[in-house]
């Protein structure tokens, strides 16, 4: 398939300036790229850091106005505030020429989203989503190379205009990811199973372990595994609330395939059945042994 040439893109918007905004706008900035970048948020000490680090070149807080003044406009908030924002910004965006994206961690609520606020997907909305993060949130956490050889998924729809996937296209690999196209419904699947459900099982540990007898003393303890857990553990509460909320569906049905094999291990252990619990472990790290180079490229 042939990709269409993004038109021209001067200047580019963002609404949340935390993590994954501010990571882009520093991006941009480190890399040159030749952007006038305006954004906002809510937190307003968070938009002045921006403009006083240099990530953003001004500080645009009324929604139409940063609208109207830019050639892409990217949502970088937590997933359930993208409905009230499409609110605020439908009537400009109805001109048709800001091309908007998201980089929500769930793509069927942003879909949802648009279809109640506009009636249909706009042709000029394209939803994205950064396979790159960490457990650390806000301005301060920004990082110029988060993105570099990364990737990130864009879920346009079959009447998403070319264009407008391109020029989004464009923007990311300005900062050095690679962009692949995945359906909104194969994409919250995925994510489902390799982002989602280990955030909750980290989540459920820590939170099941703190509140066992002996509090927080295990933690003097923590090495290798439960480090690795505690950290996932660490990350930000409203924005995974959000994302099990927005993805309960897919979420649910990849813990119910998990809880179903916990069953299994538990009975293999209970009934000291060495040769199953062997079993799961070998396949389990053959499978990483098998992915290995690949998942280290990712960590870089
Ligand atoms: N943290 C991560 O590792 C990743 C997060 N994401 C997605 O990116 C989005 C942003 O996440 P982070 O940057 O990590 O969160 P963050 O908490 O670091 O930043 C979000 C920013 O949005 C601002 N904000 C919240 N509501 C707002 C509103 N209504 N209007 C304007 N600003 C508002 C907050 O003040 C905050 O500065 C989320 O949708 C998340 O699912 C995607 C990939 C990775
Ligand atoms: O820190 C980690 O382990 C992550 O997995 C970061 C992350 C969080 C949410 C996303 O939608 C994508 C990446």
């Amino acid at each position: 398939m042939t990709q269409a040439e993004p038109q021209q893109i001067n200047t580019l918007g963002i609404v949340g300036l935390g993590l994954i905004g501010a990571s882009l706008a520093s991006a941009l900035r480190q890399r040159g790229v030749p952007l006038r970048v305006l954004g906002t948020d809510s937190h307003v000490e968070s938009a002045q850091k921006a403009l006083a680090l240099g990530y953003i070149d001004e500080v645009v807080d009324a929604l139409p106005e940063l609208c109207s003044r830019v050639d892409v406009l990217v949502l970088a908030t937590p997933v359930l505030t993208l409905p009230a924002l499409m609110q605020q910004l439908a009537p400009t965006l109805h001109n048709g020429t800001t091309v908007l994206t998201d980089v929500g961690s769930v793509k069927g609520s942003v879909r949802q989203a648009a279809l109640d606020v506009f009636g249909t997907l706009p042709a000029w909305l394209v939803p994205g989503h950064p396979i790159a993060g960490s457990e650390y949130s806000g301005v301060d956490a920004a990082d110029p190379s988060l993105y570099d050889r990364h990737q990130v998924i864009l879920t346009p729809e079959v009447d998403t205009d070319p264009q407008a996937t391109a020029a989004v296209r464009w923007l990311w690999e300005q900062v050095g990811a690679s962009v692949q196209l995945m359906t909104v419904d194969r994409h919250d699947e995925v994510l489902a199973a390799t982002s989602h459900l280990p955030h909750l099982l980290a989540f459920a540990l820590v939170d099941s372990l703190a509140q066992e007898s002996e509090k927080y003393e295990i933690f003097h303890y923590a090495a290798g595994g439960f480090r690795d857990f505690t950290r996932i553990a660490a990350s930000d509460p409203t924005m995974w609330h959000d994302i099990f909320l927005a993805n309960d569906e897919a979420t649910l049905d990849v813990l119910d395939r998990y809880m179903d094999h916990l069953q299994t291990v538990r009975q293999a252990l209970a009934q000291r059945d060495g040769k199953t619990l062997s079993g799961v472990f070998s396949r389990a790290k053959h499978a990483r042994d098998y992915f290995s180079r690949l998942l280290d490229e990712r960590a870089g």
